[in-house]
Parts: structure tokens; sequence; C-alpha cells
């Protein structure tokens, strides 16, 4: 590469090449000579113009960048528009399906005992259209799988069948069941709200469950104590089938021979249906217990007991030392459940030519968090909310939070503190370098695209519930929206009496000595 700078006055021209490391001393010489020559005529007008007309040019270059950026960004954002498009359409076939089945559930008791000894008949040709007429799959299919559990034979089978249950719509204390929907009415001019949306929900099992899934924090002698206590007692006083992690299936089994009963799963697959099996999770751990549990399920989730064995336990209710009785009433009378929503984030990358190739969704309960990592350079992300811009961050990072999360990560960073069942996405900067940086709320419908530019000096890091890191380069973005498949987690008394304890008992919200009563007269 060769730099011409060359003055009209003097006709001075100064050339450098870095292939002629070799020159001719006395050419060195001539040039130095002149360019000291040159030095001191100052101002050096027709140098400024040169400077002047190539920072000119950058700028042109700079803006064709930026426009190219833009068109990019705004064809992404159409793109993720289709595939938010395709997926309500998705959710809403899942929704009438679902409603198709529901109409399983109004079959009277003695048709549901006749049809279900009927179908254990059966055997392995059970036709799964059978139930409910051309219904399709409904809650009360009955699955035959090859049982995974280490002690079976492979030709064994197990008739599990998924406990069906009713969601109903306690209001004001009033559990009546009655589900009224959130209805804007207008009549005469006057636009009114029907009804609140957000409503205390009940889960109301209509056949007992009969399956449940131990999910429990590794490396903890108690956890593993208290887990064996557990699974027991359920079996002797319920008979249920017991899952367990393939981990937790080892220990249990080096300790006694007596757990020769219990599944596990062996691989991916089989670890992808566990929802189709597993009529209750019950977790033993902290909060990240129950985030590890949300996880193992990428599309819908069975009810989660979550039981406190951690130090925080703002998402774990139960006491463990009262499992009998906090067991008994889950799985014999209805219970409040708190619906956890959760963010589906999709990872595009730059190099990526349509939405096809981008990586799998992944699901978070508590937040997605985009850093500078190790860059000691500030994270440059531009941020779209739809179609609209929202801002650029400069900062530390950003943090993407359900309103679960909002109690985690989030809060540390300054945002505010919501009640789980709000719906809402949380919009929080870590450390941003701008004094009016205020979080955000935004609500729970909008698709949320934050994008390294191109001009971005370092990388930044995505990490989902604080794991999972993945680098994203200039270029490529992360999109997150709501995901239709929300973490139902047992409460202890009800979603909100909850909620304020664990604000009052975890965080020691607001806590201060009262003011004494024999202060000045007013
Ligand atoms: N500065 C921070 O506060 C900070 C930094 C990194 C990660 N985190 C949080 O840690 C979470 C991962 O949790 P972990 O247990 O696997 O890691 P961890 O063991 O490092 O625990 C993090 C702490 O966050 C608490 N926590 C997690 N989810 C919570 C929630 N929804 N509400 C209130 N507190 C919550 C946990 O009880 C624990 O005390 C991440 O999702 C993130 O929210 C917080
Ligand atoms: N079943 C599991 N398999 C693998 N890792 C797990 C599992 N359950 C929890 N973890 C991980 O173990 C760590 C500690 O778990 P957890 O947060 O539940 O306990 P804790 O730190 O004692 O409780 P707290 O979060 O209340 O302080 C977390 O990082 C979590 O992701």
């Amino acid at each position: 590469m060769a730099i011409q700078v060359c003055d009209e006055r003097t006709n001075v021209s100064v050339a450098t090449s870095n292939q002629n490391e070799n020159r001719d001393i006395t050419k060195v010489t001539s040039v130095e000579r002149a360019t000291y020559a040159f030095i001191p005529q100052t101002p050096i007008r027709s140098t400024d113009a040169h400077l002047e007309e190539f920072s000119e040019a950058m700028r042109t270059v700079a803006k064709t960048l930026r426009r190219v950026a833009e068109g990019k960004a705004a064809a992404q954002a159409e793109a993720a528009e289709w595939k938010r498009k395709y997926e309500l359409e998705m959710a809403s076939k899942e929704h009438k399906y679902h409603n198709l089945t529901k109409g399983c559930t109004n079959f009277g008791k003695d048709k549901l005992e006749q049809l279900t000894s009927q179908m254990a008949l059966e055997t392995a040709s059970i036709d799964q259209t059978s139930c409910c007429g051309n219904h399709g799959i409904c809650s009360h299919q009955i699955l035959q799988d090859e049982c995974p559990g280490p002690n079976r034979e492979p030709h064994e089978k197990i008739v599990a069948r998924k406990a069906p249950f009713r969601l109903l719509w306690g209001c004001d204390g009033d559990k009546n069941g009655q589900h009224k929907r959130d209805f804007v009415s207008f009549e005469k001019g006057d636009i009114k709200t029907a009804e609140r949306s957000n409503k205390q929900i009940l889960l109301k099992w209509e056949s007992p469950p009969q399956t449940v899934l131990f999910v429990t924090k590794p490396n903890s002698s108690s956890v593993l104590t208290l887990c064996a206590e557990m699974v027991r007692w359920l079996k002797e006083h319920s008979n249920m089938n017991v899952f367990v992690e393939p981990r937790v299936s080892k220990e249990l089994l080096l300790e006694d021979s007596y757990f020769k009963f219990i599944q596990t799963w062996n691989n991916d697959l089989e670890e992808k249906t566990l929802h189709t099996k597993v009529d209750l999770v019950v977790t033993l751990g902290g909060d990240g217990t129950v985030l590890w549990a949300a996880s193992l399920f990428k599309g819908p989730v069975p009810p989660v007991v979550p039981f406190a064995l951690g130090s925080l336990g703002f998402m774990t209710p139960f006491p463990s030392e009262r499992y009998r009785e906090c067991l008994g009433n889950v799985l014999e009378r209805p219970f409040s459940i708190t619906l956890r929503s959760r963010l589906q984030c999709h990872v595009i990358r730059d190099a990526a030519k349509d939405e096809v190739e981008t990586e799998e969704p992944i699901l978070v309960l508590n937040e997605v968090t985009i850093d500078r990592g190790m860059s000691s350079y500030l994270t440059y992300l531009e941020c779209y909310c739809d179609s609209s811009f929202v801002t650029c961050v400069q900062g530390d990072g950003l943090i993407i939070s359900t309103t679960s999360g909002s109690t985690a990560y989030s809060l540390a960073a300054g945002g505010s503190m919501v009640h789980p069942q709000v719906p809402g996405i949380l919009f929080t900067p870590i450390c941003p370098h701008s004094l009016s940086f205020r979080p955000l709320i935004l609500p729970e419908y909008v698709t949320l695209r934050v994008q390294v530019p191109f001009n971005s000096r370092g990388q930044a890091w995505a990490s989902f519930d604080g794991k999972g890191r993945i680098q994203l380069g200039p270029g490529d973005a992360l999109i997150c929206s709501i995901s239709p498949w929300p973490v139902p987690t047992a409460c202890l008394v009800d979603s909100t009496t909850d909620f304020l304890r664990s604000i009052h008992e975890g965080l020691h919200w607001n806590l201060r000595k009262s003011q004494s009563f024999d202060g000045p007269p007013a």
C-alpha cells in the first residue's frame, strides 16, 4: 500500500510504502530534508483540504455502511415478525387443539372410567385417535412407553396415564371456577374493561396424578437423603411412578437396591418426551434448581412443586420438613399456581442467509443477559421492539427479563420488582454510561431484537438464566419473545401471598425500624 501526501505550493511529494524497506539511504535523506522543509510551513492549507476531503469520504463510507446495516436490520425485523406470526398461528392451533381435547374432560365419570379400563386392556396396538372420537390425543391418552428405567426388561411395557387436570380461575377468594376473560366493552361510546385478566389460578386434578419427577440440587448429601425419603413415601403412600435424573438414579441405586423401581432417561430424545409421562415435578434445592428443572422442558411443563433447600429460595415456597403435608395437599386437593412466563430466544448469525439457518430457540425462566464478557470495551447494542428502534445500549450490557426474573439479576441492575403474574418483559441496562437510561417494562406481546452493530468495537456475550454463554459478533442478533410454554409453579398459599412473603423474608424489602411515637410535635 502506498500513501502519497502532496503539497502544491512546495511541490514536495512524500511517498511511503511498506514494501520499500530497502530504500536508498540518499533518497531517504532527501525525503527527510523535504519533510523538514515542509513541516514549519503552517498552516498547511492544502494538506488540511486533503484531510477534510478524506474525512468527508470516510463519513460517506460510514453512512453507506450504516444504511446497509439498517437495511439488514429491517430485513431481520421483518423476518422476525413473520416468525412471530408463524409462532402465534402455531400457538393458536395448539390452543384449538387443547379446546378440542377439553371436550374429553366433559365425559361423564362412568364413561371416563369405562374408557380408561377399556384402553388399559388394549395392548400396544392402541389407536391414539380412539379417545374422544376423532379428537386426537387428549389428556386422557394412555401412554405406552418402553420403560427407560435401569432395571426393566426392554420388552416390558408400562401403561402410564397422564393425569388430566383442570385450571380454574379464582377471583377475590371466590374460587368458583368461573373463567372470566378480560374483555374490553364498548357500549354507548364508553370504553370499559369488564374483567381484570390477572386472577389466582387453581389447578384441580381430575384423576390422581401417577408419575412424579424429582429434580435435585447436585453435590448435597442432605438433598439426596431427603429425595430418597420422599421417593419411599410416595411409593408407599400413593404407589406413584417416580422419575429422577440419570445422575440421581445411579446415586439412589448405590444407596439401596430398593430403588429399582425408579425410572430415568438415557438420551436427549427420551428427555424431550418427559412432559408426556410426568404429571408433577418436585424440585429439591434453591432457585437454581427450579431454573434447571424448567430447562429440562423445551415445550410444555408439568406443574412444579418447589421445596426449599437453598439459601434464598425466592421461587421455592414449600418447607422441606413438612413435605408429607405439602405433597398430600398438592396430590389430593386443588392448589394455587403461578403461571411463570418464559422467554424464547433465538440467536441469528450474520453469516446465516435466512431465518431457517438460525440456532434452536433457548427458553429462559429468569432472563437473557447480553454483556461485554471479558472485553474491556463498552458493549454497544442496538435494540428494537417489533419494528421500532428502542435505543443503543452503551455500558456493561443489557438484561431482558421475565417478571419472574425481575427479582434476580435485573433487580441487582436497578430494575423494578414485578409480580410474576404481570404480563410484561423487563428491559434493564447493566451499568449504562448515560445518566438518563432508566429501566423499562414492555408489554408481553412484543418481540425484542438486540443487534451487535457492524461498527461495534468488541464482541458481546449472551447467557441464559446465568448459563450457556454464546458469543455474538458484529451483525449477529438475539431475538426474544414470550414463549407459549410457561412454567406452572405450585403456591404454598397463593401467587400474591407467596410473592410478598418472598420479598419480605428473602430480600428484607423495605425493612426499617419503626419511628418512635415520642417525636417532636407536628
Ligand atoms: N448480580 C446478580 O445479582 C446476579 C449475577 C449473575 C446471575 N444472577 C442470577 O442468578 C441466576 C441463576 O441462578 P443460580 O441459582 O443458577 O445461580 P447462583 O447459584 O449464582 O445464584 C444466584 C442467586 O440468585 C437467586 N435467584 C435466582 N433466581 C431468582 C429469582 N427469580 N428471584 C430471586 N432470586 C433469584 C438465587 O436464589 C441465588 O441466590 C440468573 O438467572 C441471574 O438472575 C444474579
Ligand atoms: N438438577 C441439577 N443438575 C445440575 N445442576 C443443577 C441442578 N439443580 C441445580 N443445579 C445448579 O446448581 C447450582 C446451585 O443450585 P441452587 O441455586 O438450587 O442451590 P443454592 O445455590 O444452594 O440455592 P439458592 O439459589 O437459593 O442460593 C445452580 O447453579 C444450579 O444451576
